[in-house]
């Protein structure tokens, strides 16, 4: 690359620089995105490149595989239904220990850069009221232990953070009203907390890229649909798609102008997502942009 190509490249970045300067973008990152350690240099670089040029990233994220490879070390078994982790009061502490360990990895990682990042989980400050969710399988309603959804968001201490110049760093377990520990899913709860903070947009990095409308054909990917799109195609996914695709819609019916699901496995993901043009990955917009949300 010569100067001349580099300078063209950090030019042709302005027009989003202008559009987005100041505004929060919720950036969920994981577990299957973080597995080495160069995607998940670049992914703290992206997020100290976003903070510096003048966004507000907000990271909320996972570490399902992280969990599950723990519990196995441990010899609890993993049980997903619904996409979502069947969570016993043994596995809570160990679903804790694991959030905890890879936010804090996360933290340092990001403050290679500088002193941007602080971790904090649901618990701080009130920031994730959680409520005890179960799901349903095949029409039955099935009980998945301690795991929650969102009753409420308290976003004062992420409002602080990010006015102070901070990239927060969210891990997903919460307590609910009587102090009860619970495993939230990391899409439903980033959907959440970009709903509650205003946020312009709702970025998912996951293993694959984007979503297919008749998965696993790979030619059947989705570059844009509507809110109403979505619906329909919701009791066709499978697996982690579930809960994603539930937090996409969640988060455009809720105010955000579009969530967008990236491969995460391509390093510098957010920033292509955030400074092209090109089409990369899903997005998802509210029925009445009818697909020219950015
Ligand atoms: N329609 C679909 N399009 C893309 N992926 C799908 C679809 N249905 C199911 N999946 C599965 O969902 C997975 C992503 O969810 P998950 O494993 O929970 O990711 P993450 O750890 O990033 O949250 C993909 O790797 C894929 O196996
Ligand atoms: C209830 C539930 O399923 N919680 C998830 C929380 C972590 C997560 O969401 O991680 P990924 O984003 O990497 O999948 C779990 O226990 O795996």
């Amino acid at each position: 690359m010569t100067p001349q190509d580099r300078a063209a490249a950090l030019v042709e970045t302005l027009p989003w620089l202008t559009r987005l300067h100041g505004q929060t973008i919720v950036v969920k990152y994981g577990g299957h995105a973080m597995t080495t350690p160069e995607l998940r240099a670049s992914f703290a670089a992206d997020m100290a490149y976003l903070r510096a040029v003048g966004l507000r990233p907000v990271v909320v994220h996972g570490g399902g595989p992280q969990i599950s490879a723990m519990l196995d070390r441990m010899g609890i078994a993993s049980e997903f239904k619904g996409g979502l982790r069947v969570t016993t009061a043994e596995a809570m502490s160990v679903v804790r220990m694991v959030l905890l360990s890879v936010g804090k990895d996360l933290v340092t990682e990001i403050n290679g850069h500088g002193t941007y990042a602080v971790g904090l989980s649901g618990d701080d400050a009130g920031l994730f009221t959680a409520v005890r969710r179960g799901t349903v399988v095949d029409g039955e309603q099935v009980d998945l232990g301690q795991v929650g959804d969102v009753l409420a968001v308290d976003t004062t201490l992420v409002d602080g953070l990010l006015a102070a110049g901070h990239i927060p760093v969210v891990s997903t377990v919460a307590p609910d009203v009587h102090g009860v520990p619970h495993n939230l899913n990391a899409d439903t709860a980033a959907a959440a907390l970009a709903i509650a903070l205003g946020a312009r947009k709702l970025i998912v990095l996951t293993d694959v890229p984007g979503v297919y409308a008749n998965w696993p054909d790979t030619d059947s990917l989705i570059s844009r649909m509507t809110a109403k799109d979505l619906d329909a195609l919701l009791p066709t996914l499978s697996a982690g798609m579930v809960p994603k695709m539930e937090a996409c819609l969640r988060a455009v019916r809720g105010g955000v102008p579009s969530a967008v699901v990236v491969d995460g496995r391509v390093p510098h993901s957010t920033l292509l997502e955030i400074f092209t043009d090109e089409g990369f990955g899903t997005m998802v917009v509210p029925d009445d942009l009818d697909g020219t949300g950015s």
